[in-house]
């Protein structure tokens, strides 16, 4: 598959080295040097709305200011051009940058908002500011003379192809790379991103600003390409054609960004001739009706299923012969093909290819997927504990611990003491605080009142991601993996932290960056080998049974290097057979000096294998000791069973060793 795909693309470099010999035709060649520059700029949008899955409505208007650095300072500074591109690319980035600010408070529809007011603001002050950019008349900038020779189109088109194939060097290799792994978790889970020491706020902070890097990049070459901006060039159409374009094209692929960017610079060019978009309809009407024929007789998909799209693409061709301006409702037929995608190709074209080959070859995983090292440690050695510094006694003290949601107290007083080493259970009803407790303790709710010390140090005030880097790891009571990620990227993120290589690395592919990328797989082998993984390494999260699911959220925090493992129920909904696996497991990784906090409902698991326990009940401590002085301790069996009961017999409390 690897060879096949080099073999296109190899194809398609040589077919547009040749291309302006075999089509002199300058039409033609601009509209590739436009396909180029927002393929540039869809590589960038990607990694925010493919890969971080936040959307943004202000991409136009970063490729507006982009456009318009290198026009003011060409045109009215006289700067070069190779001076001016950088500066849109460095204004772009800092653009890119105020943008990620809001993101780091609001999401979805809320961000949209704020990026769509952006790039309105943006586009009023282009106009506005005509001392500058000469406002509605627009600039004119003419391509720059190089060693007395002006730069011709052909010229210029060979310079925007090896500047998109640089661009998708440069992007692949981050997206591949443990960025792109960083920027895929925050989509899944931010709380679970930052828990395994990946730091929200500086990842969302990175993606803005190369994404803004990228459209500031493009807009420069926008300039030179056209050799006339106006604010009308980057208006709202042109961001609504910009996400019409990742989302058709397909999220987190280049091929995607490519394909994006080539309907939508040809779209328009189709949509300005009515026959010719109504000799478009006939088409799409006729593949849609041969497609449901197929569907309906090689699958079980009923007439009733197949009514809609064939309802939908009916409507269309009467839309089609019943316009008269089809100029008029552009950006109407814009909208129906955004519905359109993202009901039948939710993951653009490049997504439907990708299950289309994984239908047929079911075996076929993407090259980079594949654990590619052999010689793998053994299981064991890949399990380590966070180097801390000396200090004697427990390593967790919890102090009159109060977390109060409005009227009520989930964690009322509590004191806590976790000796280094131990497993300590910490059991309770349903609803007793016991989550709460995981969550104050990894930073993801502030007490109200209390003092959290760990190796005798304060965590107060702490974000969640440096308390994860400190030491302490954790799996969720409600399994929040990165679902769309391998088996084997999801452990690579909780290694995330011993990557050292900077951007210039990972771009450069540098000996440093292949020694860590190298090194860290071998480790997320070898963990996964321990947790009984091994063989499900290259599937996605999310087809994993739910008690894998479990196991894996396991061994992505043992990737943390923990000191303080805090596993949130990890026997629910493995099978029973397999618990005393589990309580192995659980022994062995308090036999690599990880102390472990253990909530469970399976009193079996929790008896059998803690050091101590603590309960919980209505938020207050009500029994702490040995796992055989706790079953036995009649408040514990009264908060469990509701009323005094004797001991043993009807207990929920029976034990069974395991
Ligand atoms: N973010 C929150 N906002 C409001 N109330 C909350 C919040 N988180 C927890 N609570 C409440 O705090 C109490 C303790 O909840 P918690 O999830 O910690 O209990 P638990 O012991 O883990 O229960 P279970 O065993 O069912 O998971 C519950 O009454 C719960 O509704």
């Amino acid at each position: 598959m690897k060879t096949a795909k080099t073999y296109f693309l190899g194809a398609l470099l040589l077919g547009l080295a040749v291309f302006p010999m075999l089509v002199p035709n300058p039409y033609y060649i601009h509209l590739i040097v436009v396909i180029a520059i927002y393929a540039i700029l869809l590589f960038g949008l990607d990694i925010v709305v493919g890969y971080t899955g936040e959307i943004s409505l202000g991409h136009a208007a970063l490729f507006g200011i982009g456009a318009y650095t290198t026009g003011v300072l060409v045109v009215k500074l006289g700067v070069p051009f190779w001076i001016a591109m950088p500066c849109s690319i460095a204004t772009t980035a800092a653009f890119g940058a105020l943008l990620a600010l809001p993101a780091l408070r609001v999401t979805g529809p809320y961000l949209a908002m704020v990026t769509l007011a952006f790039g309105t603001i943006a586009q009023i002050f282009i106009n506005e500011l005509d001392f500058i950019t000469n406002g509605p008349q627009g600039l004119t900038v003419f391509k720059p003379v190089i060693l007395g020779h002006r730069v011709t189109t052909v010229d210029f088109y060979y310079f925007s192809i090896v500047t998109a194939v640089l661009s998708l060097i440069v992007v692949n290799r981050m997206l591949k790379s443990f960025i792109g792994r960083a920027l895929e978790a925050l989509r899944a889970s931010t709380i679970a991103a930052d828990c395994m020491g990946v730091s929200v706020y500086r990842t969302k902070v990175l993606a803005f600003v190369l994404s803004a890097a990228f459209a500031g990049l493009a807009g420069s070459m926008y300039t030179f390409s056209e050799e006339y901006i106006a604010p009308n060039n980057f208006n709202f159409e042109l961001t609504i054609l910009f996400l019409l374009a990742v989302t058709l094209g397909g999220r987190k692929t280049r091929s995607g960004s490519i394909i994006g960017a080539t309907i939508v610079v040809l779209l328009p060019n189709l949509l300005s001739d009515l026959e010719l978009f109504r000799t478009i309809t006939v088409v799409v009407a006729i593949a849609v009706v041969v497609g449901a024929g197929y569907a309906l007789v090689k699958t079980s998909t009923s007439i009733r299923q197949l009514s809609v799209p064939l309802t939908a693409v009916a409507a269309f061709v009467v839309f089609g012969f019943t316009l008269e301006d089809i100029a008029e409702h552009r950006q109407t037929i814009f909208g129906l093909m955004i519905l359109g995608v993202v009901y039948y190709l939710p993951d653009g074209i490049m997504g439907y290819l990708r299950d289309q080959v994984k239908r047929f070859r079911p075996n076929w995983v993407e090259a980079h997927e594949i654990i590619q090292d052999s010689g793998n440690k053994a299981a064991t050695e890949a399990i380590a504990s966070g180097q801390l510094s000396p200090h004697q006694g427990n390593l967790l003290e919890v102090k009159n611990l109060v977390m109060q949601f409005g009227g009520l107290k989930a964690l009322n007083k509590v004191n806590l003491c976790v000796a280094k080493g131990s497993v300590h259970g910490l059991i309770g009803p349903n609803g007793s605080g016991k989550s709460t407790m995981m969550n104050v303790l990894t930073g993801i709710y502030t007490p109200t009142e209390g003092t959290v010390r760990y190796n005798g140090q304060s965590l107060s005030g702490r974000p969640a991601s440096e308390i994860a880097l400190s030491g302490i790891a954790r799996t969720f009571q409600n399994v929040q993996l990165f679902g769309e990620m391998t088996v084997i990227e999801n452990v690579l993120v909780g290694l995330h932290h011993t990557f050292n290589a900077n951007l210039v690395d990972v771009v450069f592919n540098s000996r440093r960056y292949h020694e860590e990328e190298r090194k860290a797989r071998e480790r997320a082998a070898g963990i996964l080998e321990f947790v009984g993984l091994a063989s499900l390494a290259n599937e996605e999260a999310r087809n994993l049974p739910y008690g894998k699911q479990r196991l894996l959220e396991i061994g992505r925090a043992l990737g943390l290097n923990p000191s303080l493992l805090l596993l949130d129920e990890p026997a629910a909904g493995i099978p029973p057979a397999d618990l005393p696996e589990l309580t192995d497991m659980i022994r062995k990784i308090r036999s690599h000096g990880i102390t472990v906090i253990l909530i469970e409902h399976h009193m079996d698991v929790v008896m059998g294998v803690s050091d101590n326990v603590s309960v919980l009940d209505f938020g207050q401590k009500i029994a702490e000791g040995t796992p055989d002085a706790v079953q036995k301790d009649p408040k514990v069996i009264e908060a469990y069973l509701g009323s005094e009961v004797e001991l043993p017999g009807h207990s929920k409390l029976q034990i069974v060793a395991v």
